[in-house]
């Protein structure tokens, strides 16, 4: 599994995850443990995912050491000016005595409070009880303002992106500043996205399914990925694209299918 360098002090990040958004807690248990089983070893949940419990059933169930694991989990919005002790109910629900990455999951611009809770994740971050930091759903004005008023610089930004949404303004705001881009909805959420006929194209010039060719697009542009899916098979397909190479022409096909179409809530407006 290729990993990616997460932070200045070494931590590194799997560099394609499982993503449980929209599953059930008891489902998250089976479905984190048949990843576990088939090589996945970064799980990415939310408090708002309400199958923190399950997952920390699957982790402890699987007898895989720690160590060798990286689990994510998010602060939600209602939670910004009380973040260690949504910290530690996260904690508590997955039985984990530290998460490797948790993120302040939306910016909530309305509610004004995100730089506040940039400063709980810091101490959190200080405290050894967060392996690395993070945000997700920022933009450069939020990412910006973050970076003038607090100390330390997010390690990664979890964002929509998928061939219909490329985000390269983004991606080059990271890039510049140290900053991971992690790809949310990677598959387009299974709204359309993998039935493009461009895609058939190659998922037939490699004999590889179309999600396989959406994921190695991803890893080839260094995103970290977390695909969803409760479905074994699929599961196990998505985590078998490193073995195959896109060459320019394919990763230019993919390029031409950006078409700004964003397929969840704004950032600049939600929340
Ligand atoms: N930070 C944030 O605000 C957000 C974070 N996320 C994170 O990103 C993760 C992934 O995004 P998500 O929106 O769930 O969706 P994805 O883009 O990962 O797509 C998941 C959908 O695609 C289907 N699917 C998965 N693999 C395949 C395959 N190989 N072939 C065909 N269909 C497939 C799944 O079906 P099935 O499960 O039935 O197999 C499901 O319907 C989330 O689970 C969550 O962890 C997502 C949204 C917002
Ligand atoms: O809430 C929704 O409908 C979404 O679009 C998701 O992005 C959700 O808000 C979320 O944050 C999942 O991680």
């Amino acid at each position: 599994m290729n990993s990616l360098r997460l932070y200045r002090d070494g931590v590194e990040i799997p560099q394609l995850g499982l993503g449980v958004w929209k599953v059930t807690d008891d489902e998250a248990e089976r479905t984190v443990l048949t990843a576990l089983e088939a090589g996945y070893r970064h799980i990415d949940t939310a408090t708002l995912y309400r199958n923190e419990e399950g997952v920390g059933r699957a982790v402890r169930a699987s007898g895989i050491p720690r160590e060798k694991l990286f689990v994510t989990t998010k602060l939600w919005n209602s939670d910004h000016d009380r973040v260690e002790r949504a910290f530690d109910e996260s904690l508590a629900r997955l039985g984990l005595d530290h998460v490797d990455l948790y993120l302040i999951h939306w910016p909530a611009p309305k509610q004004n409070k995100y730089v506040q809770a940039w400063r709980g994740l810091e101490k959190i971050y200080r405290d050894g009880r967060a392996r690395a930091i993070g945000v997700s759903n920022f933009t450069v004005g939020t990412l910006t303002r973050l970076m003038d008023e607090t100390d330390i610089v997010p390690s990664i930004n979890q964002i929509e992106l998928h061939p219909y949404f490329q985000q390269h303004e983004m991606r080059e705001f990271h890039d510049k500043n140290g900053i991971l881009t992690e790809a949310w909805s990677p598959l387009g959420s299974g709204r359309g996205l993998l039935e493009d006929p461009a895609l058939a194209v190659l998922s037939d010039k490699h004999n590889r399914t179309p999600a396989q060719i959406v994921l190695r697009w991803h890893i080839q542009i260094g995103n970290v990925v977390i695909p969803k899916s409760v479905t074994p098979s699929r599961i196990k397909e998505n985590i078998d694209v490193f073995d195959f190479i896109l060459d320019r022409e394919d990763m230019a096909a993919i390029g031409a299918m950006n078409a700004g179409r964003r397929l969840g809530l704004d950032p600049e407006t939600s929340g």
